[in-house]
């Protein structure tokens, strides 16, 4: 278990989101949580097994992995080097094919689109947030958050001007023509956070967000990022190594080996079990 839940707590008793309203009452009337069946707007993984190479020389990343991310929740998924978690992510955001078992969001099959499908869906639906930032060095701050507005067809000044709302709802103000180069660490991330967030993702998926920040900076990001995200209704998926980073989320899993080993920070390695 957790040493310090009280952030735990917190975030889960924060007021819901609109948009997750329906699907917190229909989980709310089934008793046991973790068999609750989907609703709308819940990310659902089942049995999914990623196996990359073939042979001697295959690794098997993921071995059967059941997860649901629930609408408008935030999970941060945990553990050693190696044990799959970014395997996770990518199959869960459509980066990345499964070997077998299936992705489903919004009665779509990530596993079996097209990759012309999942590209639109991904670009649509999904926000994503990386170690670091990825921001485009020749635009400025606005127009880098502006980016999958614009892929996705809306007008340059509307999408400028929504960005820019974002902008200022992570602080912001006044930074809107600077460049990446000209932005600390720390504000250069939140650009990010409004990028992912401009396009009204369904999920935002975070891959170390905090990765490349010094502690008191990666705690300001992962707190906005956590509370961007909850109050724009997304589901948040955050992968870390670090349990002060995890802790702002409502929920932890763990993995280990390419499966599910623990929740809210719980690990439960198998003895003598070693990763492959
Ligand atoms: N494209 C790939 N080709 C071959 N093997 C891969 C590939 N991507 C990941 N792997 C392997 O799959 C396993 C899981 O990797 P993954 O990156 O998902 O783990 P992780 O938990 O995110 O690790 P880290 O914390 O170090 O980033 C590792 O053994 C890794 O070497």
């Amino acid at each position: 278990m957790l040493d310090d839940t009280r952030n735990t707590r917190r975030v889960r008793s924060a007021p819901r989101p609109p948009e997750a309203g329906h699907a917190a009452q229909a989980r709310e009337a089934t008793p046991a949580r973790q068999a609750a069946p989907a609703v709308a707007g819940d990310l659902v993984a089942t049995d999914l097994v990623k196996t990359y190479g073939d042979g001697a020389a295959a690794t098997h990343a993921l071995a059967g992995v059941d997860l649901t991310v629930p609408a408008g929740e935030s999970l941060a998924v945990m553990g050693p080097s190696g044990s799959g978690k970014t395997t996770l992510l990518h199959c869960l955001a459509g980066i990345v094919t499964p070997t077998s078992g299936s992705v489903i969001w919004r009665g779509a099959d990530l596993a079996t689109l097209s990759d012309r499908r999942r590209t639109a869906l991904r670009r649509s639906d999904f926000g994503f947030v990386f170690q670091s930032g990825r921001l485009l060095p020749e635009l400025p701050a606005v127009e880098n958050a502006a980016l999958p507005l614009m892929l996705a067809g809306t007008p340059r000044d509307v999408a400028t001007a929504q960005a820019a709302q974002w902008l200022v709802r992570l602080g912001l103000a006044g930074m809107e023509q600077r460049r990446p180069g000209e932005l600390s660490g720390g504000q250069a991330q939140r650009v990010a956070i409004a990028r992912a967030l401009a396009g009204s993702p369904g999920v935002v998926f975070a891959d170390e967000p905090t990765g490349a920040l010094d502690q008191p900076t990666g705690a300001d990001v992962i707190q906005m990022l956590v509370a961007t995200a909850h109050a724009a209704g997304a589901s948040l998926v955050v992968v870390t190594h670090d349990i002060n980073v995890a802790r702002h989320c409502a929920r932890i899993v763990t993995m280990y080996d390419g499966r599910i080993s623990g929740e809210d920070g719980a690990h439960t390695a198998p003895e003598g079990e070693h990763r492959r």
